[in-house]
């Protein structure tokens, strides 16, 4: 099996937290997640690590991680496609900018079907995003009743399409592939799934993109992903790192993860 050793791609894991801990909660864990790290002699230059609190633990996650020049990346769940105005509720990237978040996570499948996002507004948002110098975490995936439809390509790749709708080619972007079926279920795509998708939105990406955008774009699985799967993922060559749900609240086990390599001997 092929190893992901593309230099042109540091991996990337990345924790998103959904609605989980509080600011008090936030800055105890990225606190104990760090030392952790520190401890095992985790490489930050080799796999970088993000993680992607609420919005409101934004601003204790950026204080911390200033204080303690923490070597951890972090951004917001969401951002909204508007500026600034009369919007209620939502999040301009202007602000994320401004709170040093470096990504922001976009179309993730929650917000898609539960707030009914369109491939239009997840398009506008990823260019708000660019706008504000956010790194876009784009999220694809198709549902089971897609998959058994459609193959597992066809809908990530339609929505990937829609979300570069307002991107040129030098922008800095991450996509993450997520089955739906497999967000929060325990049961995560084959790494041969995952690598069959990767190798298709890396096609998208070439295409609309260019070739060097595609080459240095990382692609990240997510769904179900454990200590005990991620290795198996890594060493497919067009997944370049993790986007971890539920598996990234647990320390020891998101710690693991992120050193998915000192326990394959990769
Ligand atoms: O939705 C996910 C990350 O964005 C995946 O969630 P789980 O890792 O809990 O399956």
């Amino acid at each position: 099996m092929a190893v992901n050793i593309n230099p042109r791609r540091t991996p990337l894991i990345a924790g998103n937290w959904k609605m989980n801990l509080d600011h008090l909660q936030a800055i105890a864990f990225v606190q104990k997640l760090a030392w952790n790290l520190k401890d095992a002699n985790h490489d930050f230059a080799a796999v970088e690590v993000a993680v992607f609190p609420p919005f409101t633990d934004l601003r204790s996650v950026q204080t911390l991680v200033s204080a303690d020049k923490l070597p951890l990346a972090f951004g917001a769940q969401d951002v909204s496609a508007q500026e600034s105005g009369a919007y209620t509720g939502e999040i301009s990237g202007a602000f994320l900018a401004q709170l040093e978040c470096q990504y922001v996570i976009i179309g993730h499948s929650e917000r898609r079907t539960l707030h009914n996002e369109s491939d239009e507004q997840v398009a506008a948002k990823v260019t708000a995003a660019l706008k504000h110098n956010l790194v876009p975490l784009i999220c694809v995936g198709e549902s089971a009743e897609d998959l058994a439809v459609h193959g597992p390509s066809a809908v990530p790749v339609a929505q990937l399409r829609a979300a570069l709708a307002g991107v040129t080619n030098a922008a800095d972007i991450v996509v993450a592939y997520e089955p739906v079926w497999a967000i929060g279920s325990g049961q995560a795509a084959t790494p041969e799934q995952a690598e069959q998708v990767a190798a298709a939105l890396r096609g998208v990406l070439t295409e609309l993109l260019g070739q060097d955008v595609a080459d240095k774009t990382r692609i990240l699985y997510g769904g179900s992903v454990k200590s005990g799967n991620i290795a198996a993922f890594m060493r497919e060559p067009n997944v370049d790192g993790a986007l971890v749900g539920g598996a990234s609240l647990d320390i020891p086990e998101f710690s693991s993860i992120i050193r998915y390599q000192k326990h394959v001997g990769l």
